[in-house]
């Protein structure tokens, strides 16, 4: 890192929106160096955080810095601005996929070890699995999360209705989930105090009295919530068979998760999911294939792939169940092909936005299972489908906004749970050990089952119930969106509950299911509601509820408060859209929105103007949200399809009316003067600029690499109008 903290960080990313950077980037510097505001990136690409595992593997050149970890130690400073595109989070076959490419480009990384046996590949395997999964966000989330629209955004929305699927009470779509044994069911909760504070431990201890230490060195402080719980195997894979056996005619069977997030235990049980559909297969040819049935279908057919037999086996056992609900029914792609293909976040709000729709094999619409094993929040999924068949389809033009609060800084609940997730090796039980010689929870287990303990400290959950208050006199109706008969949850409401008291506000805190219904209600009846949530919801509920609304969670303003004063703004709520990227490879044409990196942009020059006294920085952050807006009603935003505004055409406006408005203000005249010929520059450069950032459109681009593309090409590809490129200088 730089010796100096730079003014603001803009983070050098994966897929769509690290192709966006490269159009807005040169944008965003000229713009902020006029202003005297430095601007400087941070690769947390997945590619770089492979890189920087292997320094003594690579040439000088080929080495790059541990970027994320520096910007992991930076988040916990008050001088922290950051803004966070989002990343890639990787499944095994993405890493692999990221793997093979560095190598094909020169860099004699080693491969990823499937199976490690020997100290050198286990020594491997432990460097890659720092960076599977959701590796970036929870470094960097050193606060807790306020996602809401700006109400430009949610007015264009209203004023704008996207397509919205049609919802009959006919609709034969389901929501399905374990009767029990579940983490919901099996879960144990307490609230660390007095001798209890300190070191811990999680043991498994053998049913023939062998222990093994699973976790040692954890270390809990006071008033920490420390929750554990486990799911069974054997009734997981009993509610997976039953529910394929329970299925109706025409209705396609869906699985959704969050492999991505909750690495460990996702993928175990999307591995029930494939080993159960492909059961028939698994047992004629299972002993003779090297094939991890967490890995996907995908990864069964290359192994397979020449061996006709297999292939045809394979074929008739998927033939010989329901059909699945399909990713890309064009190129094959099932709900099993990949765990990180389908993540619950962004998979269910789409088959409800869709009117309860997925596609099938055939290509076709239909009303689909979905298949949400725990119940910790599956009963969100479920009393929403079941609103939406009772009250037909949402109308976007007369809704409220619904905005969240969410307990998330220091790895709060389930998602910091991954260093603390194991599948027990055998039958036995598994406990928490306190340095005291207190055993905080135990549980019995048997092989096979996923068991897992979660933390939510004290400090962040006292921030947390305090900016949901905040929120809540804003908005003026929400919910703290607590289950009393969840053991996790109740510990969190002796915090809430006297909390609302003491500051003599009257909050509902209700249930998820509850809390669910409520809020469709009151929006729907045009109300803006605060959903106060613990992680898991947070994540869900940014999606849900925006991509109802807005057609899409990137619009979304996300800001993290960091807990030490600094700011952390994150682009959307969404992912990096995969689709987008093919479609700039097969056809140059990006149709990611930037809106969420414009909010997130104007949020960041605001809170340098009133952290660090820089009155320029706020002039560009007013700026920025004129042109937003202006962009908003002019319709300049991309669209989907060649020769529609895209990307690069919106970022365009974007300058124009960013510059514009700069030239107009009247707060800051060395800036207006400034960027008066600018913004008459690029008025006078229009049909020029667009010509030229058309030209390209239509035809295949060659980005020289998926997740380690050739900056040179994506520069070429991303800024193609050298008229604008002048101007922007
Ligand atoms: N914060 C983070 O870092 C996050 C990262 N991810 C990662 O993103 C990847 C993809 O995840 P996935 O679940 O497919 O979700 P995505 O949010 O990437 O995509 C879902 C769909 O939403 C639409 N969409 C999303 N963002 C935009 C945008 N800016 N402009 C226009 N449309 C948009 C697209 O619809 P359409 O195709 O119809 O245009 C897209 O296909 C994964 O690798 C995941 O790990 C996921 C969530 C958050
Ligand atoms: O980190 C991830 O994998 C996804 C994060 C996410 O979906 C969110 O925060 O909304
Ligand atoms: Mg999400």
């Amino acid at each position: 890192m730089a010796q100096e903290t730079p003014d603001i960080i803009y983070t050098i990313v994966d897929e769509a929106p690290e192709l966006a950077r490269g159009s807005l980037l040169p944008i965003i510097t000229a713009f902020s160096t006029a202003a005297g505001v430095n601007v400087e990136t941070r690769d947390i690409s997945l590619a770089a955080r492979i890189l920087s595992l292997f320094p003594d593997e690579l040439t000088a050149e080929q080495r790059v810095s541990d970027d994320l970890a520096a910007l992991g130690e930076l988040v916990k400073t008050p001088d922290a601005n950051v803004i966070k595109l989002p990343n890639v989070s990787a499944s095994v076959p993405q890493l692999e996929d990221a793997v093979k490419e560095l190598q094909s480009q020169g860099y004699a990384i080693p491969d990823y070890p499937a199976d490690p046996q020997t100290d050198a590949e286990k020594a491997v395997r432990a460097k890659y699995d720092t960076v599977k999964g959701s590796a970036v966000n929870p470094v960097l989330r050193e606060g807790n999360s306020d996602r809401r629209s700006a109400k430009a955004v949610k007015e264009y929305a209203k004023a704008n209705p996207h397509r919205m699927g049609k919802w009959t009470a006919e609709s034969k779509t389901t929501v399905a989930s374990m009767s029990g044994n579940d983490f919901f069911a099996n879960e144990k909760a307490a609230t660390i105090t007095g001798a209890q504070v300190g070191g811990a431990k999680i043991v498994f201890t053998a049913t023939d009295g062998t222990q093994t230490v699973l976790k040692d060195g954890l270390s809990y402080g006071e008033g920490e919530i420390v929750d554990a719980t486990y799911l069974s195997a054997k009734a997981l894979r009993d509610f997976v068979k039953a529910e394929v056996a329970s299925m109706e005619p025409g209705v396609l069977f869906s699985v959704h998760l969050k492999a991505t997030m909750m690495k460990v235990s996702d993928p175990i049980l999307f591995g029930h999911f494939v080993s159960v559909y492909i059961e028939d297969f698994l047992a004629k040819h299972g002993d003779k294939l090297d094939f991890n049935p967490n890995s996907g279908l995908g990864a069964l057919e290359d192994l397979i792939a020449g061996n006709a037999e297999m292939e045809a086996d394979l074929k008739a056992a998927l033939a010989a169940k329901p059909p699945l609900y399909m990713v890309d029914s064009d190129k094959g792609i099932t709900n099993l092909h990949v765990s990180s293909d389908v993540i619950i976040d962004a998979s269910m709000p789409a088959v409800i936005k869709a009117g309860g729709i997925g596609w099938g094999p055939d290509g076709k619409a239909a009303d689909t299972k979905c298949c949400i094993p725990d119940n910790c929040y599956a009963g969100v999924y479920d009393e929403t489908v079941e609103y939406f068949k009772e009250t037909g389809t949402l109308d976007v033009t007369t809704c409220g906004a619904v905005s969240n609060v969410g307990l998330m800084a220091q790895k709060a609940e389930e998602y910091g749970s991954h260093p603390t997730t194991f599948q027990a090796a055998a039958d036995g039980k598994i406990e928490i050990v306190l340095d005291n010689g207190d055993v905080l929870h135990s549980h019995s287990v048997e092989a096979g089952d996923i068991w897992r303990a979660c933390t939510a400290k004290k400090a962040p959950i006292l921030d947390w119930i305090k900016t949901g208050i905040e929120r809540f006199d804003v908005v003026g109706t929400g919910a703290f969106w607590l289950d009393a008969n969840r053991a996790h949850d109740a510990e969190l409401i002796k915090y809430v509950a006297p909390a609302l008291k003491a500051a003599g506000k009257d909050i509902p805190i209700m249930a998820p299911r509850e809390a669910t219904r409520y809020t469709w209600v009151e929006m729907r009846a045009g109300k803006d509601v605060v959903t106060i949530t613990g992680n898991v919801l947070r994540d869900y509920l940014t999606d849900l509820f925006p991509i109802l609304e807005l057609g899409t969670s990137a619009k979304m303003l996300s800001i993290v408060k960091l807990m030490n004063g600094g700011g952390l703004f994150e682009t959307g709520a969404g992912g990096s859209a995969p689709k987008h990227v093919q479609q700039v490879e097969e056809e140059n044409h990006l149709r990611w929105d930037s809106l969420g990196e414009f909010c997130a942009l104007g949020e960041s020059y605001n809170f340098l103007a009133a952290t660090k006294g820089r009155p320029k920085a706020a002039v560009l952050g007013a700026a920025v949200e004129v042109a937003t807006q202006k962009l908003l009603l002019e319709g300049k935003s991309p669209e989907r399809k060649v020769g529609q505004n895209d990307n690069r055409s919106s970022h365009y406006w974007f300058a124009r009316y960013w510059a514009e408005a700069l030239a107009a203000q009247t707060d800051d005249a060395d800036l207006a003067a400034h960027f008066a010929p600018i913004a008459k520059q690029l008025v006078d450069g229009e049909a020029a600029i667009l010509d030229e950032l058309q030209v390209a459109e239509g035809s295949p681009a060659d980005l020289g690499g998926y997740y380690h593309a050739d900056p040179a090409k994506v520069a070429s590809i991303m800024r193609p109008s050298a008229t604008l490129n002048a101007i922007i200088g």
